[in-house]
């Protein structure tokens, strides 16, 4: 980092320690001043200094415990030796811990005069003020009923006092009902007195965010979701996620933590991750949007047999899982996909997507270049139907990873490879296989060993696809299924084979009823506060 003239530098006191403080526009420091035996020279010692970049301090103000014990041993201490300390300031700052977890740490500095202490408030809060990027003001959702049920004790006992004394405004709802939070964001929230929305849930609730700020967003610019090909416009408000789901898998792939202090502390200091959306159609109707897995077969069984175990909490997906990999169904259809340019790598190029990745920033620069190119040459390239490539087959599973997916079950992630902002979704293709392969398929989840290193798996980074299952999906023809635990139930007694029958898709862990969808990935639709994961120092 380049060294800055310092706004203001004083000897203060931390504890019962002479410490040297400075700040500068860029970073807070302090070291602590070793006094020689005859007391002159004072001499900083180096291994004791330390540095806090101002985006990273979250307040300063005076210690709120001013009377308390430890306070005034230290401040009776410094009074024995003749250095009596009255005044004193509390900076609290962003501290790395392991595993990408962030702590709001405290550290207090003892002054010897009131103007000085006021001082340092003051040039301090005047650098933070300078910060335009943090929030000011948020609106909150709680879902009280995702995960474990912990959703308003998370907020209230470990967010809302940070956000306190970060000086954030909040308007809190706790939901009443699925979709609440969605509706309200669609048609009455005045986003205008926002600097951004937080959601405390798991990804479904996330998913309701997502919806109800797209949809109101298009709704203003006159765009028409239900054309697959539109040009969606971005939505302006970030929004941030406080974990509290039963797989968090957004969160943990953008901060590498599902914790709710560490997401406090993102939206704090103002992180901005730009991230791709899917937007999943049927014929010429829009049915959602979609961030993290959109999976048919497998795990869209999976997810429709834990939505009946819901009171199980996050246990459910372990028994849906068992029971749903015993059934070993798979489906026929046919996939056509559209693949990515070179530029933004492949599934299997072993490089990760991290914070500032160089792969999402060169899409954007080409994003913005597209923008500019002509009308009619922009046509020409959207007529055509080259580059599509079509498998057909039997398959036990079709995913779709717009990001890696990775959630605490999964650390490395569904495709740990692909990219939150790139403009593209990798496409997995589990072919029909034993149970014992693809055993050993889900098993190189849980190692280092390359899960799509396998005869009956494909993985392609795509930028559309659609899916056509070999039979109609009950939807399709416009009757609803009763699902059984091993697959749909039908009322045609000639489909009995569930092998070849309709599975359905799992949108970030919500069913969709059509099987036939068209899918499109619209490059950086929406912002987070986020920063995607960090390079671990
Ligand atoms: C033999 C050991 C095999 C282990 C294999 C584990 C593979 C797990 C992949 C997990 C991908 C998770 C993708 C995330 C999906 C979520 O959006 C969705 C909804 O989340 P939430 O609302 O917070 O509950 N969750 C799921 O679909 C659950 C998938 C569980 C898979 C076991
Ligand atoms: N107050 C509420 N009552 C019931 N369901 C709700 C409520 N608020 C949100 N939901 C719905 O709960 C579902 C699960 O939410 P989520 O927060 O993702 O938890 P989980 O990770 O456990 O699935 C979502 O479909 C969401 O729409
Ligand atoms: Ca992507």
């Amino acid at each position: 980092m380049e060294e800055q003239p310092s706004l203001i530098s004083s000897k203060l006191f931390l504890k019962n320690r002479q410490v040297e403080v400075a700040l500068s526009r860029a970073v807070l420091t302090w070291k602590e001043i070793k006094e020689s035996k005859n007391r002159i020279p004072l001499i900083p010692q180096a291994d004791l200094s330390h540095a806090v970049p101002v985006s990273e301090i979250v307040a300063v103000h005076k210690p709120e415990d001013e009377d308390q014990p430890q306070m005034r041993r230290t401040q009776k201490k410094n009074k024995e030796s003749s250095q009596f300390v009255p005044y004193a300031f509390t900076v609290s700052y962003v501290r790395r811990m392991k595993q990408h977890q962030w702590q709001c740490s405290d550290v207090t500095f003892l002054c010897d005069s009131r103007g000085l202490c006021e001082q340092w408030i003051q040039v301090t809060n005047e650098q933070l003020s300078l910060l335009t990027n943090r929030p000011k003001s948020l609106l909150v959702y709680i879902n009280p009923c995702g995960g474990k049920q912990r959703g308003k004790r998370i907020y209230e006992q470990k967010v809302a006092p940070v956000f306190r004394q970060a000086g954030i405004f909040t308007d809190v709802i706790v939901t009443e009902r699925a979709n609440h939070a969605r509706d309200h964001l669609r048609t009455e929230a005045n986003l205008d007195k926002y600097d951004g929305v937080v959601c405390v849930g798991g990804d479904g609730m996330f998913s309701e965010i997502l919806h109800g700020l797209v949809i109101r967003t298009q709704r203003d610019h006159d765009v028409d979701q239900n054309r697959p090909d539109a040009e969606l416009v971005s939505c302006l408000s970030r929004i941030g996620i406080i974990p509290a789901g039963s797989t968090d898998c957004i969160c943990f792939a953008t901060v590498g933590t599902n914790d709710p202090v560490t997401s406090a502390l993102h939206i704090i200091v103002g992180d901005n991750q730009p991230m791709d959306v899917c937007s999943v159609h049927h014929k010429d109707s829009f049915l959602r949007y979609s961030v993290s897995l959109l999976g048919y077969g497998f795990y869209g069984d999976l997810l429709a047999d834990s939505e009946k175990k819901r009171w199980l909490g996050p246990a459910r997906y372990d028994l849906s899982g068992f029971k749903t990999f015993f059934c070993h169904n798979f489906y026929e259809g046919t996939v056509c996909f559209l693949p990515a340019e070179d530029s933004v790598g492949h599934p299997r190029d072993k490089l990760q997507c991290k914070s500032g990745c160089r792969i999402c920033q060169h899409k954007l620069e080409s994003k913005e270049k597209h923008k500019e190119m002509p009308e009619e040459k922009e046509k020409a390239g959207k007529d055509s139907n080259k580059g599509w490539n079509v498998v057909r087959g039997e398959f036990i599973s079709v995913n779709s990873a717009c990001m890696s997916c990775s959630c605490p079950r999964c650390p490395k992630g569904l495709s740990p490879s692909a990219h939150l902002a790139d403009g593209t979704t990798d496409l997995i293709l589990i072919k029909k296989c034993s149970r014992m392969n693809f055993f050993r398929h889900l098993f190189r989840h849980t190692n280092k060993q390359d899960q799509f290193d396998h005869s009956f798996v494909e993985v392609h980074r795509v930028k559309k696809f659609h899916f056509q299952p070999k039979v109609d999906s009950p939807e399709d023809q416009s009757y609803h299924p009763e699902r059984t635990a091993c697959g749909p139930k039908f009322s045609n007694p000639k489909i009995s084979n569930y092998s070849t029958a309709v599975s359905s898709w799992t949108c970030d862990g919500e069913i969709l009823h059509h099987a036939a969808i068209q899918v499109s990935v619209q490059h950086q639709l929406i912002r987070l506060f986020a920063r995607g994961i960090e390079e671990q120092q």
